[in-house]
């Protein structure tokens, strides 16, 4: 027989399967929704007990509706064919037939493991491993490994070329893909790693650690269902942009129960996207800004008045800017929080009054402490006056009032230079959108602040909705190097008694001061008890010809072991041009054009964070909807068949941390790189 009719033999022995496999998850569905419609039966009597029954068997007939729903693309994936003999098909969800044999195994069951972890020098009792690739519900190739010669059945049949190596070529779209057929045995790995405690995993650009990660949720959500069911898993990305090119992965999975939100997002009700200039971001995730958001909430509200006058008996009782200043530092200097602190505010100004009215004491006039404090307490003016002078705290608001560099340089003496100040205050004045670096602070001053009395929605400087404090049980990490300190304080807020799994790259990292960031993030984590390291050594993403390319940018910085081996390589060399300033749009659009031609999926162009609206506006007439122009920032993470980098130089200057940033945006693409830069 040829080589192409046993494939095609061989194809027509799992499509047996597969058609079995979705005659069966038809049934599956058929009962679920049946189990469905009995529930809303059941819960008709309405006692107590019947509707809670209902409740349950609604949501389980949900939950399974959810799990077979999930999109059929690439359903059964997998096939051992084991020493005794038997054979376990692998798939994105366990499936049984109505004897309960296993039909299809879950590729997060252990049975499944060895599909994972089995080598030619472990074999695990694998004979054949084989990944089938199907469209839709057609199997359409296959691709086998013979793990152990020796045990095989003669008529045993090898077939097709690399797996892995046809996932890494196929064209890139808009959605990362999962990679559930081809996780390589250092990635599962990582991925089955125990839940508790920290979870490290670290790799070069490519080696798959977004992916790891998102597998690692959908993993752990199905074997610690009852710790992570509910809202039990945040995923935090860098920015929107990427968090929706991921958003795919899970929920192909049939996994809907993972909150994924971007550093701008973590705080519920904001949604920022701006980012600030690298240096204002610097400050603004400094640790130094807990210490001036502490001061900054201590000081008088901008229009607090500076003196109390109480008519009380005939006698004038009053407390000058002194003696108001001394009740407000006394009162901060227990350390609760202000909003929390207001009845305590009351009582010591109603104290402070009561010792004026002693010291006014005479014949006529005989003050007694309780009903003073009584009276005085339930006046109107009392109250005016306390409202103004302690009024609720609103962490928007308590931002905005450092927009006056006065009152900024009074909470940041001695922290911030004035430079930094300076700064600061000007990305406050008049703001109409906060920035991402601007929430983790928003988030510090309502854990100092504690909570005000019901926000006031139809104010203009609308707050978020109340929150409960989310609290996660398992809180995922990606691009960790970039976070800030503040962001680190914010995300670890989220998950105070929770397990992480942090996943980055440090010669990634855009923040400058690694140390300061090392610190925050050990406190972040201070709660868990057990760590575990995970490295990733192999570049899935780039060509070897590309990822050669961008390493040079940061060779000299860092040590040879840190950085990936590409294992694919596709002979296309980067094009690298120069050109004069007054060329560039010209030449943008041309290599933009040639990329577009070149490749069937993705062209990314990247550029400065400052030229970004530029280049867009350059590219305006290259028509195309697989263009996507991005400053260097907005690239972290993200990957592009083709992609052109415009002014290296300039996007290496404009980041604080130099060519690292360059390194990343140059080993974001698959297939095609292309650099321009001006002369
Ligand atoms: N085992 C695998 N099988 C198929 N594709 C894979 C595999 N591992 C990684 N990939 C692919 O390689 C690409 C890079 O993966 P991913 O984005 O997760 O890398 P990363 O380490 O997070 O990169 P970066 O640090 O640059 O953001 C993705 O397209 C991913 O699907």
């Amino acid at each position: 027989m040829s080589e192409a009719s046993v494939q095609q033999a061989e194809i027509a022995v799992e499509q047996e399967h597969v058609d079995r496999v979705h005659h069966r998850l038809g049934e599956l569905r058929t009962e679920a929704e049946a189990m469905r419609a009995r529930s809303y039966e059941h819960g008709k009597e309405a006692t107590p007990e019947a509707l809670y029954e209902r409740d349950v068997m609604v949501h389980h007939a949900n939950r399974t509706l959810q799990a077979l729903d999930a999109e059929s693309e690439g359903l059964v994936f997998g096939r051992l064919d084991l020493a005794s003999g038997d054979t376990v098909h692998i798939g994105r969800l366990g499936i049984r037939d109505e004897r309960f044999e296993n039909l299809l195994v879950d590729w997060r069951a252990p049975m499944a493991a060895a599909f994972y972890q089995a080598t030619p020098e472990h074999p695990l009792d694998v004979v054949r491993r084989r990944v089938i690739r199907c469209s839709r519900e057609r199997v359409v190739d296959l691709s086998d490994d013979l793990l152990d010669p020796d045990r095989a059945p003669a008529d045993m049949r090898v077939v097709g070329e690399g797996a892995l190596m046809a996932a890494l070529t196929r064209s890139r779209g808009d959605s990362m893909r999962n990679i559930v057929a081809t996780i390589q045995k250092e990635q599962d790995e990582a991925i089955r790693a125990p839940e508790g405690g920290v979870t490290e995993i670290t790799g070069g650009p490519g080696t798959g650690k977004t992916a790891v990660a998102l597998h690692r949720a959908a993993y752990l959500l199905y074997r610690e269902q009852r710790r992570l069911g509910g809202p039990g898993v945040l995923v935090v990305g860098p920015s929107p942009v990427f968090m929706s090119y991921i958003s795919r992965v899970l929920p192909s999975m049939g996994e809907h129960n993972v909150e994924l939100r971007a550093l701008g997002e973590v705080l519920d009700g904001l949604a920022a996207q701006r980012l600030d200039d690298p240096r204002t971001a610097e400050v603004k995730g400094s640790p130094r800004m807990v210490k001036v958001l502490r001061r900054a909430l201590r000081l008088p509200p901008p229009d607090a008045p500076e003196q109390l006058q109480i008519f009380y008996r005939g006698v004038v009782l009053k407390l000058g800017a002194d003696e108001l200043g001394r009740i407000r530092r006394s009162l901060h200097s227990k350390g609760s929080q202000p909003n929390r602190s207001r009845m305590r505010a009351a009582d010591a100004l109603l104290e402070a009054l009561w010792r004026k009215a002693q010291e006014a004491a005479d014949d006529d006039f005989q003050p007694d402490r309780e009903r003073l404090i009584t009276e005085i307490g339930e006046r109107i003016e009392f109250h005016r006056f306390l409202v103004t002078w302690w009024p609720p705290l609103y962490p928007m608001q308590v931002l905005r009032w450092l927009s006056d560099p006065g009152r900024l340089a009074r909470a940041a003496r001695r922290l911030l230079s004035a430079e930094e100040i300076d700064l600061l205050a000007k990305s406050w004045t008049d703001v109409s959108e906060w920035t991402v670096a601007d929430v983790a602070l928003i988030d510090e001053l309502r854990t100092l602040a504690g909570p005000p009395p019901r926000p006031r929605r139809a104010d203009p400087d609308e707050e978020p909705p109340p929150r409960n404090y989310d609290e996660y049980a398992h809180v995922v990490v990606d691009e960790s190097q970039d976070l800030s300190p503040m962001q680190w304080r914010m995300v670890g807020r989220r998950g105070r008694h929770a397990s992480w799994t942090i996943v980055g790259d440090p010669v990634q990292s855009s923040w400058p001061d690694p140390d300061e960031a090392a610190e925050a993030r050990r406190e972040a984590l201070s709660g868990a008890r057990s760590h575990r390291r995970f490295t990733l050594r192999t570049n899935y993403r780039n060509s070897a010809e590309i990822f050669a390319h961008a390493a040079d940018a940061v060779r000299d910085l860092v040590p040879a072991d840190d950085l990936p081996a590409a294992v694919r390589s596709t002979g296309i060399e980067p094009r690298v041009r120069e050109v004069d300033a007054a060329e560039l749009p010209e030449a943008a659009r041309s290599e933009t054009a040639e990329l577009v031609a070149g490749t069937e999926g993705t062209v990314g162009v990247i550029t400065t964070m400052a030229r970004r609206d530029e280049v867009r506006e350059w590219l305006s007439a290259v028509d195309s909807e697989r263009l996507r122009v991005v400053g260097s920032l907005e690239a972290k993470g993200m990957e592009y068949d083709g992609v052109l980098v415009v002014d290296p130089d300039g996007l290496a200057a404009e980041s604080s941390t130099g060519r690292r940033a360059l390194y990343v945006a140059l080993s974001r693409a698959t297939q095609l790189l292309a650099v321009l830069r001006t002369r």
